[in-house]
């Protein structure tokens, strides 16, 4: 319960939430008890069926609706005098600029994605508006606090990117269940469904150059004039699983060091079942809506935590590609995997256990393949709820102006010393930040063979989450975007993104020095271009490595007045969260400083902007 004293203050603040799912319902609800009268909320998605155990303030019947609009709705029935404004909408759109930041006296994330919390991290800077971040994951979740130049920003502290796998081992040599579930929903699923020019082959590679597999062919997986859906669905079957992998073992060298995968052909796994199935399909795909359909279902499948056998593995992949073919047509060559498609997670299941089978890796029940396939760790809504009411406590030390009182909350799984909410006390700005602290970074690439538009897709935008990029070279514009450019700029720019970094009329080469921008954002930083002739494949895949500039020697000082310990062993366990890694551990615990894992850096001046040419 609020004092009276807190209460005046919550009562005249004006609060921007960002995201309406799990964290966002209790948040929005906790803050409306909490007697905020005042409330921004911007979220993008519509509500999935999927949400409903969890995200309480949506029903059956608002499936569809915008989860802004509705979680709105909701809470002013029960707290009708608030005013809350709701957003439908990306908060990167450039309507939520500086300007409107500027207006809150705090902003609460409830996100679940590192681009947008990025995007959120530097508008909060540059509008100067404090920001309480979160995240959870299962039993584990965190609140922290970021306040400009006076405690670390949301990217002082590195974040770990989704795991990405190289190609190699996703199409030749598989061996754990995550690799063949990449491989049918990245590849297969793509090549079928979705964009076939964006999708890489499904050959398994060997050595011998010279073997060619028939999935090569780009018709390969069209339906072909004349051709039943019987015999296409076979021939895709024994093609992608049988043949592909024949072409393969016939190169005895590649074996010689690694387990022979095993060719699987249709009528070796279901010759009999596979025809009745796929006579009956068209009449039972008939009035199902697109979101019911389920081929497991009509074959009987309704345990999703039981392995299937073999057979029904092949059965749900002829199924499913049938009701696909009768049900999606109109989507197919954009179709993208989707965690909430159901149909989607019952093909990718199947597919990826056949393969399995092929390169004997343990096959996978439909639930587990859709938690690897969805990078889902099972939310629980008791930690969004913990999550809410720690936000809600951070935000209220803020703007009572108690900096000092503010921690950043771990929520483990596990009572450590007879705790489950680790409190640490907050770290000043870092010095090697390239966001707050505008620290250059470093970019080691192949000056001769990489083009600007590698650097703006897998770099600016992929890495550092720029949203309007602009970039220089000394005084020289050599991107920009925006939609009030001109015809001839925007042909300008397209030119350049073509080209390669040694062939700019002042060519971009070792020591040159590139420099981001991004207005939205008010964001700067600047790139030392480093060459280097050749990269790791396996482990740069990028064919690039971003680095920031990091000296051993000496730590951060910190504005709070924090005293960093010299050593700290205490281990530190990362934790993957959807798409973010929080960190827990012994350095979380109350009354201990957190240990600064980065060290001291160079720092760039402040930089002037200079004309385009
Ligand atoms: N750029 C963005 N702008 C606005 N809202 C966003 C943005 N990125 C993510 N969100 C919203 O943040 C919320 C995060 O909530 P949550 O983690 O519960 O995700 P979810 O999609 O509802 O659930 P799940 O991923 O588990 O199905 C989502 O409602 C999502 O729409
Ligand atoms: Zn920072």
């Amino acid at each position: 319960m609020a004092s009276a004293e807190e209460l005046a203050v919550i009562e005249k603040a004006k609060v921007l939430m960002v995201g309406a799912g799990g964290i966002g319902c209790e948040l929005l609800k906790t803050l409306a008890l909490t007697g905020f009268k005042d409330i921004h909320l911007i979220d993008l998605d519509t509500i999935e069926v999927s949400n409903l155990n969890r995200q309480f303030l949506f029903r059956k019947q608002h499936v569809g609706q915008s989860k802004a609009k509705v979680a709105r709705e909701a809470v002013l029935k029960f707290k009708p005098d608030l005013k809350i404004e709701a957003y439908h909408a990306n908060v990167k759109n450039s309507d939520f600029n500086v300007d409107y930041f500027r207006q809150f006296n705090v902003v609460l994330n409830g996100l679940d994605n590192v681009d947008a919390r990025r995007h959120v991290n530097r508008l909060c800077l540059a509008a100067g508006v404090p920001l309480v971040e979160s995240g959870s994951t299962g039993y584990l979740g965190q609140v922290t606090v970021h306040v400009k130049d006076r405690t670390e920003c949301y990217e002082c502290q590195t974040k770990e990117l989704p795991k990405t796998y190289p190609v190699c081992t996703i199409t030749s040599t598989p061996s754990k269940p995550v690799h063949c579930i990449v491989w049918a929903k990245d590849l297969l699923f793509g090549k079928l469904f979705g964009d076939k020019n964006q999708s890489s082959d499904l050959v398994v590679h060997t050595t011998d150059q010279n073997t060619s597999a028939a999935t090569e062919d780009a018709e390969f997986f069209n339906l072909k004039d004349g051709e039943t859906f019987e015999s296409y669905a076979c021939r895709v079957f024994d093609g992608v699983f049988g043949h592909n992998i024949e072409v393969a073992l016939k190169n005895e060298d590649t074996w010689r060091a690694r387990k022979r995968p095993r060719p699987l052909h249709i009528n070796e796994v279901c010759s009999d079942s596979k025809r009745m199935r796929i006579d009956t399909l068209t009449s039972t795909a008939n009035g199902s809506s697109e979101h019911t359909v389920s081929a497991a279902r009509m074959l009987g499948l309704n345990n999703h935590q039981e392995v299937w056998s073999l057979k029904e593995n092949a059965s749900v992949f002829l199924q499913a590609l049938e009701l696909f073919h009768a049900t999606r047509k109109k989507e197919f060559g954009s179709l993208v995997f989707d965690k909430d498609d159901q149909l989607a997670v019952e093909f990718v299941t199947a597919a990826a256990n056949l393969r399995a089978s092929c390169f004997d890796i343990p096959m996978q029940s439909l639930f587990e393949a859709k938690g690897i396939a969805g990078n889902i760790v099972h939310a629980i809504a008791t930690t969004n709820a913990i999550i809410s009411g720690l936000i809600v406590l951070e935000a209220i030390k803020l703007l009572m102006d108690s900096l000092d009182d503010c921690r950043t909350t771990y929520c483990l799984e596990y009572p450590r010393r007879r705790m489950l909410l680790m409190p640490a006390e907050l770290s000043g700005p870092k010095s090697s930040c390239y966001v707050c602290s505008q620290t250059p970074l470093c970019l080691e690439v192949n000056t001769s063979n990489t083009k600007l538009k590698d650097i703006v897709e897998k770099i600016v935008k992929g890495k550092l989450s720029v949203n309007s990029p602009i970039i220089m070279q000394g005084s020289y514009l050599i991107y920009e975007t925006g939609e009030d450019l001109e015809e001839d700029m925007v042909a300008r720019y397209n030119q350049n993104l073509e080209k390669c970094l040694d062939s700019f009329p002042t060519p971009i080469v070792d020591g040159s020095i590139l420099l981001l921008e991004d207005l939205q954002q008010e964001f700067t930083c600047s790139l030392q271009i480093k060459h280097r002739e050749t990269f790791d494949e396996e482990k740069e895949p990028d064919n690039m490595v971003l680095s920031g500039k990091f000296s051993t020697a000496a730590r951060d000082q910190t504005s709070l007045g924090l005293v960093q310990p010299a050593v700290d062993n205490n281990p530190i366990q990362a934790i993957e969260d959807d798409d973010e890694v929080i960190l827990v551990g012994d350095a979380a615990k109350s009354g201990i400083k957190r240990k600064s894992l980065e060290e001291d850096a160079v720092v760039s001046g402040k930089r002037q902007r200079t004309e385009a040419s």
